[in-house]
C-alpha cells in the first residue's frame, strides 16, 4: 500500500490577475480553489494513474473539511487526523506574467496529534511505500520527518521525501528511495549555485553520499535529470505544450515516477512517466489525468 503524509495540507486559491500590481487593488478574472499540499497532490495523481493510496496528515477547521472533501472527490482514500483548533491554510497562487505563491504557515499541531500520526504509521508493513511531502508547520521541529523515519527503520518500507532544506537533509541517512528537489532546492541543499548539468549531477552525487538513492531533479520547462542508485544518469527535456498551471507539477512528477516504477521496476520508465505526469499537469488546469499522461508519453522518445 502507498501512504502519503501531508503535514500541512492547503486549499490552493488560484487567481488570474493578468497585470498584477503590488500595492494596488487588483481585480482577478478567474479563480478556483483546489485541495492541495504535496502528499495530497501525489495521492490524487496516483489515483488518476490507477494506483490506490491513503492520504494521511492533519486538517483543521472548515478549510480542512473542504480539503478532505476535495481529495475524496477524486476517489482517494483519506485518513486525516482532525485538529481541534486552528485552520488548515489557504495558499494563494497568483497567475500573472509570472506565477507568485504565498503559502501559509499552517495550524499548530499539538504533541498528542503527532503521536496519533506515529501510531497510524506504526501500522505500516514491509513492502509499503511512504511519501513524506511538503513543509511542516513552523511550530514543529525540523527533525519531525527524521523522528518518523527513525521509528520505521526496522521495516522494509520504500521512502519518498519531497521536502526542502534541513527537513530533507536530516532524513538522507535513512536512504530514501526517491527525493525530488527542483533546481533551487538542490542549490539550497548543496549551498552553491549550480551552473549546467555537470554541476547538478555532482551535487546529486554528494546527496547520494549522504544516503539518498534516486535523485530526480526537476527543472521546470527544461525537463529533469535523474541520478539513479544504479549509477545511471538520465536526462530529458520536457515535452512541449501550452503551460496553463504549474501548481502541483512537481508533485505530479513524483506520482508519475512511482507509478512508472511500480509497473516494471524500471528506472528509465519511472523517469519518463514522471516527466510526462509533471508536464501533463503543467499543461492542464487541474492535476494530470491518466489519459493526459498517456498521451504525452506517446509523444516522448525512448
Ligand atoms: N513550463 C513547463 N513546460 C513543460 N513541462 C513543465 C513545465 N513546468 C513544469 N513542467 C514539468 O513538471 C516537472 C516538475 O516541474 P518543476 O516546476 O520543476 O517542479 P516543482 O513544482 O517541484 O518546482 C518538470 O520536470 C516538467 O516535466
Ligand atoms: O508544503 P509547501 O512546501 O508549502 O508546499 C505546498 C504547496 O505546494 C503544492 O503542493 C504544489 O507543489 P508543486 O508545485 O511543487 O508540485 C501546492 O498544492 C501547495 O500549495
Amino acid at each position: 500500500m502507498i501512504y502519503t503524509v501531508t503535514f500541512n495540507p492547503a486549499l490552493d486559491y488560484i487567481t488570474d490577475v493578468p497585470d498584477f500590481r503590488e500595492g494596488e487593488i487588483n481585480r482577478s478574472c478567474g479563480e478556483k480553489i483546489l485541495s492541495g499540499g504535496k502528499g495530497i497532490n501525489v495521492s490524487i495523481v496516483l489515483k488518476n494513474l490507477g494506483l490506490e493510496s491513503t492520504a494521511l496528515g492533519f486538517i483543521a477547521g472548515f478549510t480542512g473539511d473542504e480539503i478532505e472533501r476535495g481529495v475524496r472527490s477524486f476517489g482517494c482514500n483519506t485518513d486525516f487526523i482532525k485538529l481541534n483548533s486552528g485552520l488548515s491554510r489557504i495558499n494563494l497562487k497568483i497567475r500573472s506574467k509570472h506565477e507568485t505563491a504565498v503559502n501559509g504557515g499552517g495550524p499548530l499541531i499539538p504533541r498528542e496529534k503527532i503521536d496519533e500520526l506515529f501510531s497510524q504509521l506504526s501500522g505500516l508493513s514491509d513492502g509499503d511505500i511512504l511519501v513524506l511531502a511538503g513543509s511542516i508547520p513552523p511550530s514543529l521541529p525540523a527533525d519531525t520527518y527524521e523522528t518518523i523515519l527513525e521509528r520505521l527503520q526496522e521495516k522494509k518500507i520504500r521512502i519518498v521525501v519531497d521536502a526542502t532544506g534541513q527537513l530533507l537533509l536530516n532524513v538522507l541517512k535513512f536512504r530514501p528511495f526517491l527525493i525530488k528537489p527542483n533546481r533551487e532546492e538542490l542549490e539550497e541543499l548543496s549551498g552553491r549555485v549550480l551552473k549546467g548539468e555537470k554541476e547538478i549531477i555532482l551535487a546529486c552525487k554528494d546527496l547520494q553520499a549522504l544516503g539518498a538513492c534516486n535523485i530526480l531533479v526537476s527543472l521546470g520547462g527544461d525537463g529533469a535529470i535523474l541520478v539513479s542508485e544504479t549509477g545511471g544518469v538520465y536526462q530529458s527535456a520536457a515535452p512541449r505544450g501550452k503551460v496553463v498551471n504549474t501548481v502541483g507539477a512537481g508533485d505530479s512528477m513524483v506520482a508519475g515516477f512511482l507509478a512508472g516504477y511500480l509497473r516494471n521496476k524500471s528506472l528509465p520508465e519511472a523517469f519518463r512517466t514522471g516527466i510526462a505526469a509533471g508536464s501533463a499537469s503543467a499543461f492542464s488546469e487541474n492535476l494530470a489525468t491518466g489519459k493526459e499522461v498517456s498521451a504525452l508519453l506517446k509523444t516522448m522518445k525512448g
